[in-house]
């Protein structure tokens, strides 16, 4: 399995760490516009190989796709972080542009790849992504449901003193501040979380998670990589190994959840085909209404990729 990563930076590089230690693909190819810095990173992590014990072969280019060719899975993650004060949507009129070139290149040399969106604001430029590449819409998904729920996971870890393991959750809805965590179906070991937490201890929880990307933002000065690269390989590992996992993913919707044309997290089946399937939970009228209004929210953002000089 050969698998490119775009953008050789803190999450780039992350992810294809991951993907070579955990000897997920045999060959990672990172793609950087700076010069040498994809090659520098790839050489650093195959002399890692020796310590760590992985035989998957990692090169760097810089901007040459030839080099990409034939690859399997590609994840997109070129492209500016935010910085402080900033919003994720603030990011689009440079990352626009950014994900379409190196969406071209991608379908051109590799126009079977399943492509794995990570740059923000994340639910656009899947969108950005996905009219680029004219392939089906199950081929081109975005990561956050898994950092989203993640960072779920980890606070509620954290509170009840308890294995992060043990936590399963579902969050849906945009990648901003209107995503959507769904305590109801969220568990302990198989209970529910409501028997085990307070209220306001858990929207407390729920509220942090939703600020969860800005919260390390703050700290750091940029954003956030090791929870995010590894979420992305953790997709990429769904599908080369066909797993058939249960995630979160960000897909156009075409009629789930009474939503047609917005690119949204729902919880799919992942596998080698990529999103075999949509699942469609049974929303109470409150969790409809959040996210409705996580729809509106990244609707706004679609509607500003439209009008984009770079989608003239
Ligand atoms: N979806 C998520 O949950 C999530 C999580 C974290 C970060 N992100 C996003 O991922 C992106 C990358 O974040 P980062 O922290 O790795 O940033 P970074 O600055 O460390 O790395 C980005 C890299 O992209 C490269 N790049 C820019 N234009 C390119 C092009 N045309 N072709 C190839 N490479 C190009 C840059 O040279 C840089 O090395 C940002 O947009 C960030 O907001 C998303
Ligand atoms: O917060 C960001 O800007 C990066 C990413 O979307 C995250 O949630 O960590």
């Amino acid at each position: 399995m050969k698998v490119t990563v775009v953008g050789a930076g803190n999450v780039g590089a992350t992810c294809a760490d991951v993907l070579a230690y955990r000897e997920i693909a045999n060959e990672v190819v990172l793609v950087d516009i700076k010069e040498g810095f994809a090659e520098g990173k790839a050489l650093d992590i195959w002399q890692k190989s020796p310590i760590n014990l992985y035989d998957t072969r990692t090169t760097g280019v810089t901007n040459d796709y030839s080099k990409t060719a034939n690859s399997d899975v590609v994840v997109i993650t070129s492209g500016l972080p935010r910085k402080p004060g900033m919003t994720r949507d603030d990011l689009i009129s440079t990352n626009a542009g950014i994900v379409k070139s190196v969406t071209e290149n991608i379908v051109k040399y590799s126009p079977e790849a399943i492509i794995i969106v990570v740059s923000n604001p994340l639910d656009v430029m899947t969108y950005c992504a996905h009219i680029t590449s004219k392939m089906p819409r199950t081929k081109v998904m975005g990561m956050a449901g898994i950092l989203d729920t993640a960072r779920y996971r980890a606070f509620l870890a954290e509170e009840l003193n308890v294995s992060p393991k043990d936590i399963q959750a579902v969050l849906m809805g945009g990648h901003g501040d209107t995503m959507v965590p769904l305590p109801r179906y969220t568990t302990v070991g198989g209970i529910p979380v409501t028997e085990m937490i307070a209220e306001d201890k858990l929207n407390a929880i729920v509220e942090r998670t939703k600020n969860g990307g800005g919260e390390l933002v703050k700290l750091m000065g940029t954003s956030a990589w090791y929870a995010p690269g590894s979420a992305a390989a953790q997709m990429v590992e769904a599908i080369v190994r066909d797993q058939k996992r249960v995630f979160p993913v960000c897909i156009k919707l075409e009629g789930e959840y009474g939503i047609t044309g917005t690119y949204l997290g729902v919880p799919v089946v992942l596998g080698k085909n990529g999103v075999e399937k949509v699942i469609e939970l049974q929303l109470n009228e409150d969790e409809m209404a959040l996210l409705k209004a996580s729809e509106k929210a990244v609707r706004e953002v679609m509607d500003v990729l439209d009008n984009m000089p770079v989608n003239a």
